[in-house]
């Protein structure tokens, strides 16, 4: 696993790393998947229209991620290097020239250089949700309109740096609206979903059951847990009501209860 460390060099380390990407992809962005409209399935935007550029590669290996396809590198021949304008055509062909809120999703999309494409879609009247991490900050996030932070719990198998997640607060700043996402499969994940919300009582704060998928290319027919995923919600719905967490949203991932693990929507 590569993580960006909370000493100086760490940050020396994003920038070499950030050199060496864009060498190799000569300023074009790292792309896995664009696909919609569709409807935001997670989080603070739910339910509304959106279309996804799902971008190539991933400093976490979380041991559920639902987005294999994105993060491991045998799918690395499936990602293509785009630049703004071919990303774009693409954007305004599924959305009809019709603006709306575009969502950068990956692998982590904080990898990619993605400031061009963002400046280029505000002139056209679209805005941008990303969805990251929060383990590499960018100067760009504060360009967006809404920027979802998602540390991961323990099940994941990874390790916060709340350092880079403090960074990724001071670059975005007071543009995006901001909030707090967390996966939650168990008792240690909630802890861990709590504590981290108390470290940032100004943002708030959506739970969402983990769903368990199988990897890639058994994904294909959408094969979902959802028993799994019900129980789950129900417990979280009990879990915060016992704490009188009342501060805190509870949502499963619509898009998952509406077509398994189906990619593409
Ligand atoms: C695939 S990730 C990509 C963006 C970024 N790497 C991240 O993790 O925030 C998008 C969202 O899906 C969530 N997610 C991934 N696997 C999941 C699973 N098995 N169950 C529930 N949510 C999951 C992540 O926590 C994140 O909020
Ligand atoms: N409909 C829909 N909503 C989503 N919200 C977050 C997603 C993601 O994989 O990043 C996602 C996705 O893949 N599809
Ligand atoms: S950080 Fe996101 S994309 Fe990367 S492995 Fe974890 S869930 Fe998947
Ligand atoms: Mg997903």
């Amino acid at each position: 696993m590569y993580r960006i460390t909370t000493e100086s060099h760490g940050l020396d380390r994003t920038a070499v790393r950030d050199r060496e990407t864009q060498k190799e992809l000569g300023g074009k962005i790292r792309i896995s998947e664009i696909f919609g409209p569709t409807i935001q399935g997670e989080g603070v935007l739910i339910g509304q229209p959106t279309v996804f550029v799902r971008t190539g590669g991933c400093d976490y290996r979380c041991s559920w991620c639902d987005s294999l396809h994105a993060v491991d590198s045998q799918f690395r021949d499936t990602w293509q290097p785009m630049a703004v304008d071919a990303i774009w055509a693409q954007v305004e062909h599924l959305s009809g020239g019709v603006p709306l809120m575009v969502s950068l999703s990956g692998g982590n999309p904080a990898i990619q250089p993605l400031d061009g494409l963002i400046a280029h879609g505000h002139q056209r009247g679209y805005r941008f949700a990303l969805e990251t991490q929060g383990s590499i900050a960018r100067d760009w996030f504060a360009e967006l309109d809404v920027l979802v932070l998602s540390p991961k719990p323990p099940s994941s198998g990874m390790e916060t740096d709340w350092k880079a997640l403090d960074d990724c607060l001071e670059k975005a700043g007071n543009k995006p609206q901001t909030l707090l996402k967390f996966v939650v499969f168990d008792e240690a994940d909630y802890a861990y979903a709590k504590a981290a919300s108390a470290r940032y009582p100004h943002l708030p704060t959506y739970l969402q059951p983990g769903n368990h998928t199988p990897p890639p290319p058994e994904d294909v027919d959408a094969v979902i847990d959802m028993d799994g995923i019900m129980s789950r919600v129900h417990w979280l719905v009990d879990r915060v009501m016992q704490d009188r967490w009342f501060a805190a949203t509870v949502l499963p991932q619509l898009h998952v209860l509406l077509w398994g693990n189906k990619r593409g929507v």
